[in-house]
């Protein structure tokens, strides 16, 4: 493939050297550069990759792709461009003939919600046998193939890759998570999406965005890429403050979908009933009515499911079949996954929640299951919205009877003062501060009384800890499950060594 071959769709790049080039290989990582490379120099947060494009050259990269002119004394070629990132996913889709034009692509964007509505929408385009990949947190499913997920959303190189997977494949369509992250970074440029979900707008990132509107105006950029779409279907929560403004943005666009509880939205639910073992709602649709059954529980998995319901009609699903195909909805690894088994005294669940209104949610679900008390164990990334520490602490006690603060990914900073930011945001004394996380549960389910729900809220699917950059292998449902059978087996044989001595003579 030659040079000239990727750049046809991009804007006005001024060329130095030859466009006859050969290129194997893109890369946007100087030491991933080698002969036959194209290496893109892209503006970072940590550094920026202009300072590496000589590092690139001195491994043998045949050409390079920046935001400034090349140096006088540069023999490579070189492709002086507007933005960087843009080049990458458009030389992406180049590189891979196109995918993205192969596949009907189903976005999911909202703080919270986006990996179970999309292994959601992921099970009912399987099930309607319009074969579908899965992009998100949890994992990078390319039709079958599964991979460990490196983003919520991958740069625009490797998503290209991806998807070119899923057309080898034989997929027809993806279901992708799209975060406010990828959005700005143009990770996604020049996706055709078809159908676009919104899920809700809560405090996250702000370290990233500042502003709540700067999120929600990444976030919307989802919906501007769909509603260009000829058959664009735009799926909005208007539940949801900023869902409305949403909704109000393209209330003309003829692909506009509204879902909610409320008497306006286009897919409305009612009655819903909330049982350990899952949930029942009625959902009306233009004068329909349909029972719909789903092993999920909570409130929030009634939004997702809705989602999902709409997401997958307006991608040409039947509308009755996907409302059936819920029935069998998969457990979404960690989101309120239950690890206790069904015989105990209590209930114990692993939650995702790591967000202000992520935990309300999560809590007031196990709540509405009448427990004796929630116990709550909990903590706040590292290098992550400082911002939302006290914020999370604040909606723990007011949603628990028993908080237990830990870590959670310290990342770089000292988990210490992770908990004091948290802290905070407790208004009264009754919680209790346990820095290691495998104490902070053992606390927890020493402590509980029958009938109690613990949730462990914060890593769900994550199967490490990340302390100073090195992640240490653990998984709260491996960690929970190994300490339930430990305390089992040490109350039986206490039971045991009981029954001896009482029956001694
Ligand atoms: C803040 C952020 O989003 N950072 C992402 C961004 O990195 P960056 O541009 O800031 O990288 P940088 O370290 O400053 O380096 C700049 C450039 O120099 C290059 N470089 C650097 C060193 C060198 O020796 N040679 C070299 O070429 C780097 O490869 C890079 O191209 O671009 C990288 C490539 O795509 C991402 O891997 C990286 O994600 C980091 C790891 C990250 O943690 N991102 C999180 C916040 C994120 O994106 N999360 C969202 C989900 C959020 C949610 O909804 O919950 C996601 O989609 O995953
Ligand atoms: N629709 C929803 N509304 C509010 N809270 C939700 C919703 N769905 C899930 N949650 C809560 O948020 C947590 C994360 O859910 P999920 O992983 O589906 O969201 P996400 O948007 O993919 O999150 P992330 O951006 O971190 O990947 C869940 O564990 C649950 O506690
Ligand atoms: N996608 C989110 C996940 C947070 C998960 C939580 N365990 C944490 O580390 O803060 C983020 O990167 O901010
Ligand atoms: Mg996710």
């Amino acid at each position: 493939m030659k040079i000239r071959d990727l750049i046809k769709n991009l804007e006005k790049p001024v060329v130095s050297g030859s466009l006859d080039t050969e290129v194997e290989s893109l890369t946007y990582d100087s030491r991933k550069a080698k002969a036959g490379a194209v290496f893109f120099a892209l503006r970072g947060s940590k550094t920026d990759g202009h300072d590496f494009t000589g590092k690139a050259l001195e491994q043998g990269a045949s050409a390079i792709v920046a935001e400034t002119a090349p140096p006088d004394d540069c023999n490579a070629v070189w492709l002086h461009v507007k933005n960087s990132r843009i080049a990458l996913a458009e030389m992406a889709e180049a590189f891979y003939d196109h995918p993205e034009k192969k596949l009907k692509p189903v976005g999911v964007t909202g703080t919270n919600g986006k990996t179970t509505t999309a292994f959601l929408l992921h099970h009912l385009m399987n099930h309607a046998q319009i074969r579908c990949g899965l992009l998100g947190t949890v994992v990078f499913d390319t039709g079958g193939n599964l991979k460990p997920a490196t983003h919520t959303t991958p740069e625009s190189l490797e998503l290209q890759g991806l998807l070119s997977e899923m057309v080898q494949n034989g997929c027809r369509a993806v279901a992708m998570e799209v975060s406010s992250h990828a959005l700005h970074q143009h990770r996604v440029h020049g996706v055709p999406y078809e159908v676009a979900i919104f899920s809700n707008l809560t405090q996250d990132h702000l370290d990233y965005h500042g502003t709540m509107e700067d999120y929600f105006i990444a976030k919307m950029k989802l919906f501007e890429m769909t509603a260009a779409h000829p058959k664009g279907k735009l799926i909005i929560n208007i539940d949801d403050k900023w869902g409305r403004l949403l909704a109000d943005k393209f209330q003309s666009h003829p692909g506009l979908v509204t879902y909610g509880f409320g008497p306006l939205a286009n897919f409305r639910v009612g009655d819903p009933r909330y049982e350990l073992t899952g949930t029942t709602f009625e959902l009306h649709h233009k004068g329909r009515q349909f029972l719909v059954r789903t092993p999920l529980i909570g409130q929030f998995n009634v939004y997702n499911t809705v989602a999902a319901v709409a997401g997958a009609y307006a991608a040409g699903c039947n509308l009755r079949e996907a409302v059936r195909a819920m029935a069998q909805a998969p457990q979404i690894p960690g989101r309120m996954e239950r690890v206790s088994p069904d015989n105990s005294r209590f209930h114990v669940f692993v939650d995702y929640a790591h967000t202000p209104d992520g935990l309300v949610n999560a809590l007031s679900t196990a709540r509405a299951l009448r427990p004796s008390r929630i116990i709550t164990v909990f903590g706040c990334g590292g290098d992550r919205d400082r911002l939302k520490r006290p914020l999370m602490a604040k909606a723990v006690e007011d949603s628990s009877d028993v908080c237990i603060l830990t870590s959670d990914n310290p990342r770089t900073e000292d988990p210490q003062r992770i908990m004091e930011d948290a802290r905070k945001g407790f208004t009264r004394e009754s919680h209790v501060l346990v820095v290691e996380r495998k104490k902070a549960i053992d606390t927890a389910l020493q402590g509980a009384r029958d009938g109690d729900i613990i949730v462990i809220a914060g890593k769900g699917h994550e199967p490490y800890q990340d302390i100073q950059g090195v992640k240490h292998d653990f998984d709260d449902r491996k960690i929970a499950r190994q300490l339930l059978d430990r305390n089992t087996r040490i109350k039986g044989e206490i039971r045991l060594k009981k029954q001896q001595e009482g029956g001694r003579p």
